[in-house]
């Protein structure tokens, strides 16, 4: 009896599968009959744009709007994200360079923004990934800006004091760590435990609790970390799930970061501003001169006008001019005329201020 159920319900599977391949094709076709369209209406020298951030953005909300279950909304946003890719990758395939080696987070946090369908380019730091996007040898660049346990990534910071980008997109992404081990570790004799030092620190408890004895390594990637217990005799790593894969480490203890709700803030530059989704943030620098309330003078603006900031880091000046530098994010673009205004009062008070760009809201 279940049997013949079993039987009826894969047919009816069968035929909707044939559906969802006919209809993600025609899909396909819109998408490169768009492309048509964008090349066709070039001017004269004009580059064509086949990457919207904006309507990418828009997109994904309208299916998490309208799903009814029962794939929950990330699922099906995922879902949909990676057949964007696709359909994107048939206008033009997207070149993007990410803080390396392959399996680290920003990779992860990549794939997550971009979907799969990119030809993606691990970098060995982060200067790199800047560097890359700005000589046009990528169109995108992905690196880690914030820790939900750590605070600021300060070399991403400093590099947007040195180059001029846009940021034009951000993701979040729960960070999940695992002790792992290789084939030839005895797990009763591990002596040496490597990770990137903001690891260490967001699983310092952890390590404290159960492993307080054994030296723990910085090295320059979780990732770099994993590669290398693969061939070490009793050595373990920490590190997330890509790179546990890539490697084919085993887990001795999963989901150690001392904070369950560990999450990393990753940021995508480029060279193309976004235009306004409605649901937007904005990323500025400011620096101010050194006098009593500065800092006040600079929030007043935003508190008057009602935007609400998500984001306020101080960093050292690398010049004279730099005196304090505030990296500040908030809601809105620079576009909506409110945002104008408070930025137009904020360049009469500051040294200097640079927009770094305003981007969709994190979808997924
Ligand atoms: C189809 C377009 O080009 C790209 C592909 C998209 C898609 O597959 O939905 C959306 C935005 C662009 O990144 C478009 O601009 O609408």
């Amino acid at each position: 009896m279940a049997e013949q159920e079993l039987k009826a319900l894969r047919l009816r599977i069968d035929s909707l599968d044939e559906k969802i391949l006919e209809l993600i094709s025609e899909r396909a076709r819109c998408a490169q009959e768009v492309a048509r369209v964008k090349m066709g209406s070039l001017a004269e020298g004009e580059v064509p744009v086949f990457y919207r951030p904006e309507r990418e953005a828009q997109v994904l909300k309208r299916v998490m709007d309208r799903n009814q279950g029962p794939l929950g909304n990330e699922e099906m946003a995922r879902l949909f994200r990676e057949i964007m890719s696709s359909c994107l990758a048939l206008e033009q395939p997207l070149k993007v360079a990410y803080l390396g080696p392959e399996g680290t987070f920003t990779q992860a946090a990549a794939m997550k923004h971009f979907g799969h369908a990119v030809i993606s380019k691990p970098m060995a730091a982060i200067d790199e990934v800047f560097r890359e996007v700005a000589a046009g040898a990528v169109n995108f660049g992905v690196v880690p800006v914030e820790n939900s346990t750590e605070g600021a990534v300060n070399h991403t910071l400093d590099s947007f004091l040195e180059h001029d980008m846009v940021i034009c997109g951000e993701v979040e992404l729960r960070i999940h760590h695992h002790l792992l081990v290789g084939e030839n570790t005895k797990t009763d004799s591990i002596s040496r435990i490597y990770s990137h030092a903001q690891s260490l620190a967001q699983c310092r408890k952890w390590l404290d609790a159960h492993y307080p004895n054994v030296e723990r390594v910085a090295v320059s990637s979780n990732a770099e970390a994993a590669k290398r217990v693969k061939g070490e005799w009793n050595s373990a790593a920490i590190a997330g799930d890509m790179a546990a894969g890539l490697y084919g480490l085993t887990r001795l203890a999963e989901k150690i970061e001392d904070r369950p709700d560990n999450s990393t803030r990753f940021l995508m530059i480029g060279n193309q501003e976004v235009p306004p989704t409605g649901d937007d943030k904005t990323s500025i620098i400011v620096s101010m001169s050194n006098k009593p309330g500065a800092l006040h003078e600079l929030l007043v603006p935003f508190h008057d006008n009602g935007i609400d900031l998500t984001r306020i880091e101080t960093r050292p000046s690398r010049s004279g001019k730099w005196t304090y530098v505030f990296f500040i994010d908030f809601v809105g673009h620079h576009r909506d005329p409110l945002v104008k205004g408070v930025l137009e009062k904020i360049s009469q008070e500051a040294v200097a201020l640079k927009v770094l760009g305003s981007y969709p809201k994190a979808v997924l």
